[in-house]
């Protein structure tokens, strides 16, 4: 379905290039869904971008391919690559208001969208297939005549999914679909993403700097520090063996409040994120971590896999026994 080799995207920048994705390779599978988190400045973005060619102009691939379907992106013609966009993969991101035409109805959108990519339809057709999205994404149909200022927060985000799906891509990449939405408007389209992709089946690609949002819908997680993927995990584990993951993983699901004896008990990562024009020499992550050593300082720790697991830590055997 996703191929991505060896990934690395750079920007150019007066002080040097900024190393953004570092050599990130993974697969998803057809009708997997796949979270992607970390930290603000972790690269998360920037790789949603390079997967859709959509790199703005100081960044470029300095290495690797992508590949939807087995086609390389990089290698499709810009008439290709707009057919392929859409049709075979599309997009939903944080700022519904961003994505939609103001001065158009959503109907209008979905139609054109639907008629630009699919010539031989005609308009009724195009319109009962819009009626269809409506139901789909729960949007009473008579919303198909208003402007996007005219919706909610949570309508035109759900529009935005409308139109994301309408042409029945294998993937969707989506990228903090929810943050700028309240907490109650979160979960509903929360579920909503499940329910629709259990009902018309694609891949997803979740990214989100929440843990707990991303765990409750991905089935496998990868965790981004730096530019690299440091850890891809199942879901289900975190809960049960959380002492057994990358210590940055370790970290971030400890930093998610829990309620103990009616206290919340939040534990945090120390420090911040590296620069990343000058990274730490060995793992990247070796200044914050609790469990380092000095090879950790010497040495780049690679991905290796243990049962379900692929973490790139040199302590993660021994590290279980010193959790709490
Ligand atoms: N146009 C740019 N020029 C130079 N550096 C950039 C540019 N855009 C992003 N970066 C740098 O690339 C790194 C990764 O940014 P990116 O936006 O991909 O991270 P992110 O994990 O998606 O963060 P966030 O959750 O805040 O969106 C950051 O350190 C950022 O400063």
């Amino acid at each position: 379905m996703l191929e991505v080799e060896h990934l690395t995207v750079s920007y150019a920048s007066a002080k040097g290039d900024v190393v953004a994705v570092r050599d990130v390779s993974f697969t998803l599978y057809p009708n997997e869904i796949m979270g992607l988190i970390g930290e603000s400045g972790s690269g998360k973005s920037t790789m949603a971008y390079a997967i859709l060619r959509m790199l703005k102009g100081n960044a470029r691939v300095s290495q690797g391919t992508i590949r939807v379907l087995g086609k390389d992106i990089y290698q499709l013609s810009a008439e290709e690559l707009r057919k392929f966009r859409w049709s075979h993969f599309s997009m939903v991101f944080q700022s519904a208001m961003n994505a939609l035409n103001p001065v158009m109805t959503v109907g209008a959108q979905m139609i054109d969208t639907l008629l630009s990519h699919r010539p031989h339809l005609t308009r009724a057709t195009a319109h009962e297939r819009a009626l269809e999205l409506c139901e789909l994404v729960r949007i009473d149909p008579r919303h198909l005549k208003s402007y996007p200022h005219e919706l909610s927060g949570g309508m035109r985000q759900r529009i935005v999914i409308a139109i994301a799906i309408a042409l029945e891509p294998s993937l969707v990449i989506m990228d903090e679909p929810t943050t700028a939405l309240d907490v109650v408007v979160q979960r509903s389209i929360m579920d909503q993403i499940r329910e629709i992709q259990k009902r018309v089946h694609f891949s997803i690609l979740f990214i989100s700097h929440d843990f707990s949002l991303v765990s409750e819908l991905a089935t496998r997680i990868a965790i981004m520090y730096a530019g690299q993927i440091v850890e891809f995990t199942d879901a289900l584990s975190l809960e049960n063996r959380v002492g057994f993951h990358h210590p940055y993983t370790e970290g971030l699901w400890k930093s998610i409040p829990k309620l103990l004896d009616r206290e919340i008990v939040i534990e945090g990562i120390p420090g911040g994120p590296p620069d990343l024009l000058r990274l730490p020499t060995g793992c990247s992550f070796h200044p914050r971590c609790r469990y380092k050593s000095k090879l950790c300082t010497e040495k780049t720790p690679e991905l290796k896999t243990y049962d379900t697991y692929e973490i790139a830590c040199h302590h993660v055997l021994d590290k279980e026994e010193q959790h709490d």
